[in-house]
C-alpha cells in the first residue's frame, strides 16, 4: 500500500524527464555506470573524463563481458579524420581491438582526447543510443567520450543501475530552461555608482541564472539587454585571454546610459564547455590551434550554447522586446528562437591587447562576430 502511494506521489517532486536526466548527469559526474535505454536495446555507459583505469577496466570486465566500445562525438572524428563520413553522428570503435593483451585505457583516452593520437583504430557510426552517451557527457560538462557496453536486452538487474531514455536527453534542454523561477532578489549597488538589483533564477535541478537589473527601466521602450555567458577567468581575475571581463564592464556601463536595461548572466562557461574543458582548449590553443579548432578537436561544437534560458527569464520579467548588446549573431537567432522580439542591436566591442587579439580575430572570421576593426586594430 505505502509503495503504491509513494509510486502515485511522486509525480508531485517534478517532471519524471529532468529527474532521470538529472540522476545520469549525478553519475557522471560521481564517474559511476548507468544504462542508457534506446532504440536497439540497452547500454550501459561510463563517461572516460574522470575515471580512472581501475574503473574504466572494472566496467569493461563486469559491465560489459570484456567486449566494450569507445564513442566519440563526430565532431572530433571529423577533426582528427577518423572517419570517411562527414556527418555529425557520434563514431565508435571496439576497445578490446585497441591492445590485444586487452584493453589498455591511457591509449584509449589518447584516442579520445589527445591532439596527435598514435595508430589510431578505424570507427564506424554509433546509432542513437551510444551518440545519446556523448550528449550527456557533454551536458555534464565532461569531455564527450564515452565506454559503452554492446546493445542488451533489457532486464531486472538494470534496476539497480540508474537508467535514462534516449529520447529524455534530447528534448532536456528546452525543458530544463522552463523550470526556471525566480527566487530571490535585492538592490546591490556595483562599481562606479551603477545601480542595480540582483534577481536569482534556479531551475528544477537547482541551477543557478541571474537577472542584474540596472536603473529603472523604461517599460514602454524595447529593453537595453546585455546576455553574458560566465567566464571566470576574465570576470573575475581580469584575464587578457579574452576580453569577457571588459564586455561585462561595458555592457552595465552601456545598460546605465541607455536609461536602464537588464544583464542576463548564464552559466554557460567556455562557450557551455565548463571551465575545465577551456582549460583544455587552452593548452591546445598554446599549441597552436584557434580557439574553434581547438573546442572541436575535443570534441565539442565551436559553441555549445543554447539561449532558452535567458528568453524564459526575460520573457518571465515581462520584457518580450528587447535591444540586444552583443557582436555574437547566434545570440540574435538564439534568442529570436526562444521568443524574443530583437528591434535593434547595438555593439559591445573592447579594445584588443597583445594577449587576446588572436582570439578576437579568429572569433570575427570564424565564428561571424561582428567586431568591425575598431576594436582589432586599436590595441592597448
Ligand atoms: N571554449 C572556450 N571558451 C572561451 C574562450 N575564451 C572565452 N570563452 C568563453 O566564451 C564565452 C564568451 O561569452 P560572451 O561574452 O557572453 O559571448 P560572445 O560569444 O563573446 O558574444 P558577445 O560578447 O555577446 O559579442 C564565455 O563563456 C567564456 O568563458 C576560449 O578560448 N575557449
Ligand atoms: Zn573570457
Amino acid at each position: 500500500m505505502l509503495q503504491k502511494n509513494i509510486a502515485s506521489s511522486s509525480l508531485s517532486f517534478g517532471d519524471p524527464i529532468l529527474t532521470a536526466v538529472h540522476r545520469a548527469l549525478g553519475e557522471i559526474q560521481g564517474n559511476r555506470p548507468f544504462a542508457l535505454t534506446g532504440e536497439d536495446g540497452v547500454r550501459f555507459v561510463l563517461a572516460l573524463d574522470g575515471s580512472d583505469d581501475h574503473q574504466m577496466a572494472a566496467f569493461v570486465d563486469g559491465f560489459c563481458g570484456g567486449e566494450a566500445d569507445l564513442v566519440i562525438s563526430g565532431v572530433r572524428a571529423r577533426m582528427m579524420k577518423l572517419t570517411p563520413e562527414s556527418d555529425d553522428g557520434a563514431v565508435l570503435t571496439p576497445v578490446t581491438s585497441i591492445s590485444a593483451g586487452g584493453p589498455d585505457m591511457a591509449r584509449v583516452m589518447e584516442i579520445a582526447t589527445a591532439l596527435k593520437p598514435d595508430a589510431v583504430p578505424s570507427f564506424t557510426p554509433a546509432g542513437r543510443t551510444a551518440g545519446t552517451a556523448v550528449d550527456l557527457a557533454k551536458l555534464a560538462q565532461r569531455i564527450p567520450a564515452c565506454l559503452v557496453s554492446r546493445p542488451v536486452e533489457p532486464t531486472d538487474d538494470d534496476e539497480t543501475l540508474i537508467t535514462v531514455r534516449t529520447e529524455d536527453v534530447e528534448v532536456f534542454r528546452a525543458r530544463l530552461a522552463a523550470t526556471l523561477k525566480p527566487v530571490s532578489e535585492a538592490r546591490v549597488p556595483i562599481a562606479d555608482g551603477i545601480a542595480s538589483r540582483f534577481v536569482i533564477f534556479r531551475n528544477a535541478i537547482g541551477g543557478i541564472a541571474t537577472a542584474v537589473i540596472v536603473g529603472e527601466p523604461d517599460a514602454t521602450a524595447p529593453l537595453p539587454v546585455r546576455v553574458h555567458s560566465s567566464c571566470a577567468t576574465g570576470d573575475i581575475f581580469g584575464s587578457r585571454r579574452c576580453d569577457c571581463g571588459e564586455q561585462l564592464q561595458l555592457g552595465l556601463h552601456r545598460l546605465e546610459e541607455l536609461g536602464g536595461g537588464c544583464l542576463i548572466y548564464l552559466d554557460q562557461e567556455g562557450r557551455g564547455l565548463g571551465l575545465a574543458n577551456k582549460m583544455h582548449a587552452y593548452t591546445l590553443q598554446d599549441q597552436g590551434l584557434d580557439t574553434v579548432d581547438a573546442n572541436m578537436v575535443l570534441g565539442f561544437h565551436d559553441d555549445e550554447r543554447d539561449y532558452h534560458a535567458a528568453g524564459f527569464m526575460l520573457k518571465r520579467l515581462g520584457w518580450e522586446r528587447i535591444t540586444l548588446l552583443t557582436n555574437n549573431p547566434t545570440k540574435l537567432t538564439g534568442l529570436a528562437a526562444a521568443g524574443i522580439e530583437i528591434s535593434d542591436r547595438l555593439p559591445v566591442v573592447t579594445k584588443a591587447n597583445a594577449d587576446n587579439r588572436r582570439y578576437l580575430e579568429t572569433k570575427a572570421r570564424r565564428a561571424g562576430h561582428l567586431l568591425g576593426t575598431a576594436g582589432l586594430l586599436e590595441t592597448v
